[in-house]
């Protein structure tokens, strides 16, 4: 194959980096730049691994919003469409945007059984038990001194004819010392929700029965969200991190930057992506408000995603400082750099909540947190 060649420098482009990424490095800042470009290559393709083990230990993805992963879905789709369909794509580019697609979908499906599918069958369960339990039950006859008001299932030795015994209904029940259903049968709130650090006591919390028991209490379980985030539609095109045009001798492809970003239709590309991928950090910045926690939520996955950004920003205009090569690639910079202060703010939240849940431990007397981490690595081994 015919090498590329830096006309200024009068040499010949480094052979390996021509090979595998297609790029062509010259002098000091262009090794400086692909340099960056790798190191946020390997960040994208860290990124979303510690969040996935989390999900997978703790069974459970309450601690991501799902809005946000959409959002990353949604612009990486557009993104791999964008590089299937440009000839210009250089193969890096490609395969980061496979690989952290690949991550992202996994953490969507993670997130979709622990917090929904999972949901569905334990509340499936709880309400067969419970149907079972009130025909067993008995309303009355059962209240000598130190009863608790909890039925005991199948406490009545044989059973009886006289069906109206055991209706149970609301009145009924207000009337009893038995707490309603689902006074007892509520889901315990997981971490510190069920601390009572959980200022979110989102409805569909409280709805979600589950089967009571007392390991129940200690145990951690999933918070679940609000149901309804809609669709989004995002376009996105891909910035090539090897920014440079080569010099004489260049026959291949040409790069992306001179096909897409000049024209009018990848500006527009990259203005909708940057959109898209801005917006959706802000669904995890309130999740985190509304919870009041980041319980769940592994913070190496925006301390990777910094470093990616950081550096893809990096690598850019290390490259080359030109305006008119900027201002091609302000979508792309954009969002990289508001995706960097949004992670910086999601890793203060982080640190905040973290120590402020600690202070209002250390302040009561008895250590819940203690008893629910506990719990957590009894339910993760
Ligand atoms: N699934 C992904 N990690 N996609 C890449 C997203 C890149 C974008 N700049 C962001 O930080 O949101």
């Amino acid at each position: 194959m015919e090498g590329w060649y830096c006309v200024k420098e009068q040499k010949r482009c480094v052979g390996w980096v021509e090979t595998y990424f297609k790029d062509c490095l010259c002098n000091l800042r262009d090794d400086m730049s692909f340099g960056f470009g790798l190191v946020s290559l390997l960040c994208w393709g860290l990124a979303e691994i510690p969040q996935i083990v989390t999900n997978f230990r703790t069974k459970s993805s309450h601690g991501v919003s799902l809005l946000f992963l959409l959002t990353w879905v949604a612009g990486d789709v557009f993104n791999l469409v964008g590089c299937l369909l440009e000839p210009a794509t250089l193969p890096t580019q490609l395969y980061t945007a496979l690989l952290y697609t690949v991550n992202t979908i996994v953490l969507v499906l993670q997130s979709v059984y622990y917090d929904y599918v999972t949901k569905c069958c334990i509340d499936r369960k709880a309400k067969s038990d419970h149907t079972g339990e009130e025909e067993k039950t008995p309303l009355k006859g059962n209240k000598g001194v130190g009863y608790v008001g909890i039925p005991i299932p199948k406490a009545s030795p044989k059973p009886t004819p006289r069906r109206e015994f055991y209706y149970t209904s609301a009145r009924s029940l207000a009337g009893s010392d038995t707490p309603p259903f689902r006074a007892f049968l509520r889901l315990p709130k997981s971490g510190p929700s069920a601390l009572g650090n959980d200022s979110s006591s989102s409805d569909d919390e409280s709805d979600t029965a589950a089967v009571f028991s007392h390991s129940a209490v200690t145990q951690p379980r999933p918070i679940p969200r609000s149901v309804g985030y809609g669709t989004f539609l995002a376009a996105s095109a891909n910035l090539p991190f090897q920014t440079k045009g080569f010099s004489d001798g260049f026959s291949g492809r040409k790069l992306l930057q001179e096909h897409s970003s000049h024209s009018g239709f990848g500006q527009l590309l990259g203005w909708l992506m940057a959109a898209i991928y801005m917006g959706g950090r802000l669904p995890q910045i309130w999740l985190n408000i509304k919870r009041g926690s980041v319980e769940g939520l592994n913070p190496l996955m925006f301390v990777f995603a910094l470093i990616a950004n950081a550096t893809y920003v990096a690598s850019i205009v290390v490259r080359s400082t030109e305006w008119e090569s900027i201002k091609a690639n302000m979508p792309w910079l954009l969002d990289a750099v508001v995706c960097v202060l949004l992670d910086l703010f999601i890793i203060l939240q982080y640190i905040y909540y973290r120590r402020f849940r600690r202070q209002r431990q250390s302040g009561g007397g008895r250590d819940e947190f203690k008893d629910y981490e506990e719990a957590t690595k009894h339910a993760t081994l």
